[in-house]
Order: C-alpha cells, then structure tokens, then sequence
C-alpha cells in the first residue's frame, strides 16, 4: 500500500490504513465503528471526533465522496481530521468544538465508485450497483435519498448519471448512511456533505423552489461562512439554496437531513470553477482545505452558539 500523504488523493486502502491508525493512536479524542458495507462489500468506515464523555453529546455529521470523481472531498475531510486532532488543545474554538460536541466523518461515502475511479473510470459519479433488466451500472447516491424522490432533477434511466435508483434508498450505502443519521437524529445538529467543483455554499432546498423555514438563517450562516473562505486566498463562492443556485435536484442528502430535521445542512460544491474540475491538481489540495476549514469551523460555531 502506498504511503497515506494529507497532500495525495490517497487510494480507499491507504484511507482505511489511515482510519485504523487515526483511530488507534488517539483514543481519547477518536473512536471508528463502521456503519455497513457498501454492495461490493468494503466498510463503510465512520470516525467519531470529541472528548469523551459518558453522555450523549451533540455533535455534526460530516460526509465526503457521494460522488466517486470529485477527489478532493474525501481529501477535505482527511484533512478535518488532521486539522481538528493537531489543534485541539492549542486551537480554542476546536477544543471547545470537541469539548461539547462530536464531529462524525465519513471520510468516503462511496467507497465501491471511488475505488472504480481510482482504477478504471476517473470520471466515474454513482455507485458501482447493479439493477436487473438493465446494462448499466450505478445509482446517484445523491438522488437516492427520500426527499422528493425522483420528482425533478433525476433521472429513473439507469444508464444516466443521475438515475434515482429503483426506490429510495435502494443503495445500501445511502441507507447505511440514513439508518445512522435517523437513530441520532436528536443529538445531530448539522449535516455537512462535501461535492466538488463550483465553489457553492448550499442549503436546502433543491428538491423545489420553495424556501426553506430557516431560508434566512441558513443564508446568513452561509455568507458569513463563504466570507471567511474568501478571506484567506480570495477564492469566491456563491451561497443560496441549492435549486436557484445550482439546479434543481431531488433526492438529495442535505434536503433529506433538513427534513428530518437537521436545521443546519449543507453541501459544499470545493474548488475549481471549471479549469481543473474534478481533476483538482494535488497541489490545491492544501490550499482548498485550509480555506474551507475557515468555512467549516464558522457553521460549527454557529451552531455551537444555537445549542
Ligand atoms: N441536494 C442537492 C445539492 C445541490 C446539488 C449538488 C451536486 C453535487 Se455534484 C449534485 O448532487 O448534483
Ligand atoms: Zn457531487
Ligand atoms: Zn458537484
Ligand atoms: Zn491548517
């Protein structure tokens, strides 16, 4: 197995390697448990960060890699990682994150796709499922939640990239990830999935046109947090709901959570605008994670505040 680098697009071993070792060399701070296979069988692999306590503690649910091809999400959130385990003690804000919440990160998603990319397919987006009566492979985890299921933005062709799947969660990865968010659901306070390219800030809904019942919190949380990414390279985001910004979209995992009633979700759709796309150099790796560290840690102290 390669070496794991923080500045590498590491493959799905080295990522695991990582975990057991993260998990094992901080264990007052790290625990792992997995939360379910993915349909070609690896573990889907969830690192808990935060004090210790005997109680349950609210926490934020941080996913990256829905979409095998977008690289540099399960990069962002290795990097979380380092980040939030090298600051704590010395960083206030992330001591006192860890001290009074959890931090769950799904460090991939999408194991079975982006093992797929890393070998066969670079561009590759859905899961690497297979449905009878069709030749093609994959659903769109992120138009497989049970959020306006397939009603626009989706596609119910299995061969397309967007295809919905044969029901809501019909991918055992989506509803590993579901089953996890529904039986904490009290006690998870923010859902953070991470995309890339467009450099977007978005928020429910994308599933229709109509605002949100947090529309105008969520918005300004928004623009605080794209705020304080620009003001570290410059690097620009929109923020907005996700139909009117982006498109509209149904079945996505952010409009999922905010119904369950996770108020403060989000998707970050990273760097570039379209130069690079989904083929981000590794040498923006450093520089894409730092600055939405800043994004990160200021939705993390909003919420902090709302506890
Ligand atoms: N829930 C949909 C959020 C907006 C679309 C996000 C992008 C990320 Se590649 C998509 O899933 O098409
Ligand atoms: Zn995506
Ligand atoms: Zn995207
Ligand atoms: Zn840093």
């Amino acid at each position: 197995k390669e070496l794991h680098s923080y500045t590498k697009y590491n493959t799905w071993d080295t990522v695991l390697s990582w975990i057991n070792s993260i998990a094992s060399s901080n264990p007052s701070l790290v625990s792992k448990q997995v939360i379910g296979n993915t349909f070609e069988g690896r573990p889907m692999t969830l690192l808990k960060l935060g004090k210790s306590s005997g109680t349950t503690k609210p926490s934020i649910f941080l996913d990256c890699g829905i979409h095998a091809r977008e690289w540099i999400s399960p990069a962002f959130c290795q990097w979380f990682v380092k980040e939030a385990l090298e600051t704590y003690g010395s960083d206030s804000q992330m001591t006192s994150l860890l001290d009074q919440m959890d931090v769950y990160v799904l460090p991939v998603f999408n194991i079975d796709g982006y093992e797929y990319s890393h070998t066969t397919n670079r561009m590759w987006r859905k899961t690497r499922s297979k449905l009878s009566g069709s030749s093609c492979l994959g659903t769109d985890p992120n138009r497989n939640f049970d959020a306006g299921w397939c009603t626009v933005g989706a596609s119910s062709n299995p061969c397309s990239e967007t295809f919905c799947g044969s029901t809501p969660e019909s991918e055992i990865e989506v509803k590993n990830v579901a089953d996890f968010i529904r039986k904490n659901k009290s006690s998870i306070k923010a859902y953070l999935t991470i995309h890339s390219y467009s450099q977007l800030l978005l928020f429910p809904y994308s599933y229709s046109y109509n605002l949100a019942a947090d529309h105008s919190e969520l918005m300004s949380v928004a623009q605080g947090a794209s705020a304080a990414l620009t003001s570290l390279y410059g690097t620009r985001y929109t923020s907005g709901p996700g139909a009117s910004t982006i498109y509209l979209a149904a079945g996505g995992s952010d409009d999922w959570a905010y119904d369950l009633g996770v108020k403060y979700s989000y998707t970050f759709e990273l760097r570039d605008t379209g130069y690079h796309g989904f083929l981000l150099p590794e040498s923006q790796i450093k520089p894409t994670c730092e600055e939405t560290m800043l994004a990160v840690k200021y939705i993390a102290a909003h919420v902090q505040k709302n506890l």
